[in-house]
């Protein structure tokens, strides 16, 4: 199968349990809950996202023919360090086009893989550290992996609900919106009052990484 991917970079992860980690970004282009033109974003299914994901343009984008020519693209953009190599891989929304082959390829270089889902489709099996961002309004399939990550705050999320769900780490992240202010103070409000979460911010935007 190939690949479109929109941009591929070297980072650190800015967000969630894993924060502060050396990793190479691996953005897939396209979306199941948003188009990506701003035109549609008031009545999409998820309508706050921070992304770009549209096209096969960015640095690093493009479409790659198979699962070993992406996974070498990566390892390049890596370096060749054999130890630590870590590969976040999001989108867009990745699980629209991750699979076995993908997967099994890059732990072949060496590669733990993780991914950032909005989780409305099964996750493939094989990542080694899955984050799942749910967003109201949508039918979450996907009720177990490592981090629950939610952005907040989300009219119409059903927090004891997310809580029954089998994940290792509940965090929530202040939603990047014209009053961020309020988000981080709902966000904060959000822990005190219930201590399974804990607070993620995007790191990587405090200190002017991509
Ligand atoms: C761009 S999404 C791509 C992965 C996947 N589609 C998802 O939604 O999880 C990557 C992460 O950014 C989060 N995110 C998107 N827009 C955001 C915003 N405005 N403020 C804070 N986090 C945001 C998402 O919830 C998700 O955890
Ligand atoms: N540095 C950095 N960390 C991130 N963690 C999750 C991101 C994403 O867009 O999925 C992201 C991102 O875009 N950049
Ligand atoms: S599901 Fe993820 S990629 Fe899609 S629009 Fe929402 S935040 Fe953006
Ligand atoms: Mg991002």
């Amino acid at each position: 199968m190939s690949y479109a991917v929109k941009e591929a970079f070297l980072t650190l992860q800015g967000e969630g349990v894993q924060a502060g980690s050396r990793a190479v970004f691996l953005r897939f282009a396209g979306c199941n809950l948003w188009s990506g033109r701003e035109q549609d974003r008031s009545t999409a299914q998820c309508n706050f996202c921070d992304t770009d994901f549209v096209g096969i343009d960015g640095p690093g984008g493009g479409k790659f023919a198979n699962a070993d020519a992406l996974s070498s693209h990566v390892e390049a953009l890596w370096g060749e360090e054999r130890d630590f190599r870590l590969v976040v891989i999001t989108g867009g929304e990745p699980m629209l086009q991750l699979d076995k082959a993908l997967i099994d390829a890059l732990h072949a270089r060496d590669f733990r893989v993780a991914v950032e889902s909005n989780g409305t489709i099964a996750a493939t099996p094989g990542i080694d550290w899955l984050c799942v961002s749910p967003k109201a309004g949508t039918e979450v399939v996907q009720r177990s992996g490592d981090e629950l990550k939610l952005v907040w705050p989300q009219p119409g999320i059903d927090l004891a609900d997310l809580e029954g769900w089998d994940f290792r780490h509940y965090l929530v992240q202040p939603m990047d919106c014209a009053d961020g202010q309020a988000a981080v103070d709902a966000a904060i409000s959000l822990v005190m009052e219930r201590p399974l979460w804990r607070l993620t911010l995007q790191g990587h935007k405090i200190v002017g990484l991509k």
